[in-house]
């Protein structure tokens, strides 16, 4: 009996060491972090719901200055909020891998531009960079104001009501995305397909926020089991839809001669087609260009629709719905928005252009300012190539290393008075001096966003489109907010504010 005690008892310990003695594991425990319990080092600190784990790692970033570690049976991970050892990372170009915790979306997004890494990454953005030239914008803003303008028409139906404002908005970008990506129209009457690819991709987005705050489901194999397939059966659709608008537009560039990819003919597309063109779609085109010189192949074109639907939707979703939310709850930057936009339109109620847009100083000033507050990727995650030093230590290749954008934003020693609501932190002569990597909504360095300018348009679109007809009033406060651990910044309950006319329109 004694003799299985101790061999039990050594079995253990030699475990124990064997996990929490090896060379990284020494590296990494001299990094401070929440100290480690027998065998499972941190592992038992992050059983808790979403909400608490987000809450965990807010109160770690104040204990501990500019970084903390976990370690857990093998794997290394810092929490990192320090402007330079942000930028240690982030600026170069050999630590451009994901962390595995973008595995939930590789069955989805495949090696789309999110998730892709090494010379792949490279030549695809080598081909999407010019879908966010200035040219492509001015052709998307006309897209953005129809659809800005029809959300307005809808706010006709609760005006004067408290509204959960999330899923209109996802609703707003959600179909701005494919409109301007795949120039497909969803959920109009004659497109059953899009309506299923539309609900497809929310039940997507659901699925994964399930997966990433419980353990047992991690593994895509065992999460089909768990779910009975139910995710193969949304990425189906979604795929198939996919496929089938790509698979529409390449029978038109054929049956027009094989080289129309920036036709204006386009107009005379078949409008029983899924993919009813009435002008010309950049991104779209730009990737069968490339597949026809040789640079992608089919699957990568599906790869990269499927990847501009994911990242250019939720991401400005959150951000539109946290910038509604402070707006309702400023009345005095809400009127010097309002003055702005009546010095650009006087009484006239038409459509913003591109130039309408770039004159919103203010306007820009306080969608900053609310990328700051809530940036709507609150957290991202790259894997170390290689050993490198942070902070005087040196942390060993193959570490997690999550950016924690969001305590980052929120540093006194950055932004002085971190939790009030300024635009004006972001008058060019309040912004001089500031740390390059103090920052960073839409990342920095190799790897930033390839859509920013196209989420500040929307954004702007949007928010100049609603304040020229209403004004906002507040229901939920920034103190009612509570967040969860999520891809992007979700909140446990609805975000509510009131649209009231405004007297001029
Ligand atoms: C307010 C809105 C947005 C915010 C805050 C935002 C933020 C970010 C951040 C932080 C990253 C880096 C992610 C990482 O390294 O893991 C990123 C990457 C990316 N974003 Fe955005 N994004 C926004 C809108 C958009 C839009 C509208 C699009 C597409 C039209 C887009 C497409 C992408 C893509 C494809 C990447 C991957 C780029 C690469 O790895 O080369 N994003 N975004």
């Amino acid at each position: 009996m004694w003799m299985y005690f101790i061999l039990i008892l050594l079995l253990l310990l030699t475990i124990h060491f064997l996990l929490n003695y090896n060379y990284r594991a020494r590296l990494l425990r001299r990094i401070p972090g929440p100290r480690g319990y027998f065998i499972v080092g941190n592992a038992l600190d992050v059983i808790l719901s979403p909400a608490e784990l987000f809450a965990l790692t807010r109160k770690n970033a104040t204990q501990w200055p500019n970084l903390n570690r976990f370690w857990s049976f093998g794997i290394g991970a810092l929490n990192i909020y320090g402007p330079d050892e942000i930028e240690a990372i982030i600026s170069s170009t050999q630590h451009i891998t994901k962390s595995p915790v973008y595995n939930f979306l590789s069955d989805w997004l495949r090696d789309g531009l999110l998730l892709s890494t090494g010379t792949k990454w490279q030549k695809r953005r080598k081909i999407l960079t010019p879908a966010f030239h200035f040219n492509t914008l001015k052709q998307f803003c006309v897209i953005l104001e129809e659809n800005s303008q029809r959300f307005t028409e809808n706010l006709k139906d609760t005006e004067g009501k408290s509204i959960n404002v999330v899923p209109a908005i996802s609703e707003y970008t959600l179909h701005s995305i494919c409109e301007t990506a795949m120039r497909t129209q969803l959920g109009s009457e004659t497109s059953e397909a899009g309506r299923s690819y539309k609900n497809a991709i929310c039940e997507l987005g659901n699925q994964f926020v399930h997966r990433l705050a419980r353990i047992p489901p991690h593994n895509n194999f065992i999460y089909n089991l768990f779910t009975l397939g139910k995710q193969n059966e949304h990425l189906n659709i979604v795929h198939s839809f996919t496929k089938r608008v790509i698979k529409d537009r390449r029978q038109y560039i054929r049956r027009n001669g094989g080289n129309n990819f920036d036709d204006e003919k386009d107009t005379q597309a078949d409008e029983h087609s899924i993919y009813f063109n009435k002008k010309k779609t950049a991104m779209l085109d730009l990737l069968l260009k490339a597949e026809r010189d040789g640079l992608i192949d089919e699957i990568g074109v599906q790869e990269e629709i499927d990847t501009f639907m994911f990242e250019g939707h939720d991401t400005t979703a959150t951000g539109l719905t946290y910038c509604i939310m402070l707006i309702a709850n400023h009345k005095s930057i809400q009127d010097k928005i309002i003055e702005e936009l009546d010095e650009i339109f006087g009484e006239s109620t038409r459509a913003a252009d591109i130039e309408d847009l770039s004159k919103m100083r203010y306007l820009e000033r306080c969608i900053k300012e609310s990328l700051r507050l809530y940036p709507p990727v609150p957290s991202m995650g790259r894997i170390l190539s290689e050993e490198i030093n942070l902070n005087g230590y040196t942390v060993p290749a193959g570490t997690y290393c999550h950016i924690q954008i969001f305590d980052l934003h929120r540093r006194e020693d950055l932004f002085k008075d971190p939790l009030v609501f300024d635009p004006d932190r972001f008058l060019p002569h309040n912004t001089e001096g500031r740390h390059p990597y103090a920052y960073i909504p839409f990342s920095a360095g190799p790897r930033n966003c390839i859509g920013q300018k196209f989420a500040i348009l929307e954004m702007k679109s949007l928010l100049s489109a609603v304040l020229r007809r209403y004004n906002l009033y507040p229901i939920t406060k920034p103190e009612d907010l509570k967040f969860v651990l999520d891809l992007v910044l979700r909140t446990t309950e609805p975000v509510h504010v009131r649209f009231v006319k405004r007297n001029k329109v």
